[in-house]
């Protein structure tokens, strides 16, 4: 089970502090989203702010591109020290390609479902993939509310996953706070993404509460 605070919801004047604060919070992930002002309706940065979180952190960075065709922007982000680059089925006509060239360039390959997207557009490249992370809210900002439907696509990703012995994380990422996170992983989720939930309070704690939210039982 790992914990991927994004840092869409930190204090952008602040990204190196914030980075840290995440490290010593205990959880395993640095969830750091991309948005293009095209695939989604908000801008937030490129490839240099990976760079300048990778000189402040050791955490994985897991990178969420929302921008259209993000095969165009692989290297860039192997070479900023990216650990792992989600990127949409929607984004591209070309997703086995762009998930290849991912493969490629040594960082882990995650395809994304938004909530509106069927488990059956990615069937395709299931076999390939590092990660799948399925969207429990449309992208684009923060603080939206979870939406539970979603989760019958974490369970049927689960079951695929177990019958054809595939070792994809599941992970999920909108609405995530210490409530819905029980649902998530009882569906069979691994990786969970939060932002506003860890950001409004003393992230320590956040994490905190969200492993111990995963450690009761089924
Ligand atoms: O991808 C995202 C938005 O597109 C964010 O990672 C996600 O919304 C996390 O924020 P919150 O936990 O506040 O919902």
């Amino acid at each position: 089970m790992k914990i991927a605070p994004s840092i869409l919801s930190a204090d952008f004047g602040h990204f190196a502090r914030d980075a840290k604060v995440i490290e010593e919070s205990g959880a395993e992930y640095i969830h750091i989203d991309i948005m293009d002002g095209h695939f989604v309706d908000n801008l937030t940065f490129g490839a240099g702010v990976v760079k300048a979180i990778r000189k402040s952190s050791k955490l994985v960075l897991d990178c969420h591109l929302m921008v259209e065709n993000p095969e165009k922007y692989v290297d860039e982000f192997a070479e900023a020290g990216a650990d792992i680059m989600s990127i949409h089925v929607e984004a591209t006509n070309h997703i086995h390609g762009a998930l290849q060239k991912i493969k490629n360039s040594g960082m882990k390959a995650s395809v994304v479902i938004n909530p509106g997207t069927p488990v059956d557009a990615i069937k395709p490249v299931l076999s390939m993939v590092d990660q799948v992370l399925v969207m429990t809210v449309n992208p684009g900002f923060g603080g939206q509310k979870f939406i539970p439907e979603c989760l019958d696509k974490v369970a049927e990703l689960s079951a695929i996953k177990s019958a054809k012995k595939y070792s994809y994380d599941i992970e999920v990422d909108g609405g995530v706070d210490d409530k819905t996170i029980k649902a998530c992983r009882n569906a069979g989720a691994n990786v969970f993404v939060a932002g506003s939930y860890v950001f409004n309070g003393d992230v320590a704690e956040r994490v905190e509460k969200l492993k111990s939210s995963l450690a009761v039982e089924l």
